[in-house]
């Protein structure tokens, strides 16, 4: 059984990064810039704000981070994104989700300019994907699972991939991608009948449904290969996945942990877009 150590793919990935932007400011005098919005102290958003700001650091991008109150109003958030919109110095601009209750998330997501939503949130990101363009920004989670799985060799093509969970920023664009890699993909979610058998025929499951222990090794086929999206905090502190990781890795063939698998690489992907954005907009991308 292969743990798919999605810690160590990350870093390597900010290493590949790093060494381009190194060379794009020794090229072009420039290198790309995140800014990251944070609204409210939500304790989760914080930590995952300051990792994005510190990993901005490590491959040598320029950051910006903005602390809104939580009772900012949405206008004022929307003036702000306007603002960054229109800043040169800034290629991907990352609102921090969850939202305050009365901010749309959906009117924030839909402000920030298709050429710098490096997170991949918009609709039109996403319709995109769905047909299957390359030139676009894919969003982190989904695309970080996708090139964990290229990097571990897992054949995708004619695969069968059961996808738990419908969420439009994991579930629709993970299906789409697979979909686009010649998977057979079914995705389930909270009214899917015989749940459990669905996720039997599967060569590769993903669970991205913020239950802890949801898929449990009864469920899973010998040799599956298993991916948790789950970030479920249990009550003696600890991080818990959607997968019952102790029971399914006895089944798998390959599975993510929870922590140290899929979330360092939504962070790394980001960093990809944000450069991929950056490349653009200095008309580079042709030529890498
Ligand atoms: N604007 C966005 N908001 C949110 C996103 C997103 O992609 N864009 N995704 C999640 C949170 N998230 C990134 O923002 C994220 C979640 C988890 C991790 C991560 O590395 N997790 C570690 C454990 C960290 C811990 O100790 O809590 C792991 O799994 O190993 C990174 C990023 C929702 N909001």
């Amino acid at each position: 059984m292969t743990i798919i150590d999605g810690k160590q793919t990350s870093l390597d990935i900010r290493d590949e990064i790093k060494k381009e932007i190194d060379d794009l400011r020794e090229g072009t005098g420039r290198v790309p810039g995140l800014a990251v919005v944070q609204v409210g102290e939500n304790p989760a958003s914080r930590v995952y704000v300051n990792s994005k700001v510190r990993t901005c650091e490590a491959v040598g991008m320029h950051s910006e981070k903005y602390l809104l109150a939580k009772d900012v109003s949405q206008d004022e958030l929307v003036e702000l994104i306007e603002k960054l919109n229109r800043d040169e110095k800034i290629n991907g601009i990352l609102v921090q989700l969850p939202l305050p209750k009365h901010i749309d998330e959906e009117l924030i997501t839909e402000t920030i300019s298709s050429e710098k939503d490096v997170d991949g949130f918009k609709a039109e990101n996403l319709g995109r994907i769905l047909m299957g363009e390359e030139d676009c920004f894919k969003s982190c989670t989904p695309y970080g699972i996708i090139e964990l799985l290229k990097r571990y060799n897992v054949e995708l093509s004619g695969a069968d991939a059961v996808v738990i969970g419908r969420s439009n920023i994991v579930g629709k664009p993970l299906a789409a991608l697979l979909i686009n890699e010649s998977a057979t993909v079914t995705v389930c979610h909270s009214r899917t009948k015989e749940l459990a058998e669905k996720v039997k025929q599967a060569d590769i499951v993903i669970a991205a449904v913020g239950i802890k222990g949801f898929v449990t090794a009864d469920m899973v086929k010998e040799g599956a290969v298993v991916i948790d999206v789950g970030i479920n905090r249990g009550e003696d502190g600890k991080l818990y996945g959607d997968v019952e990781f102790d029971g399914v890795s006895k089944k798998a063939k390959a599975i993510t942990p929870v922590p140290g698998g899929v979330g360092p690489m939504t962070i790394a992907m980001l960093m990809k877009n944000t450069l991929k954005s950056f490349k653009k907009y200095q008309n580079l991308d042709k030529k890498n």
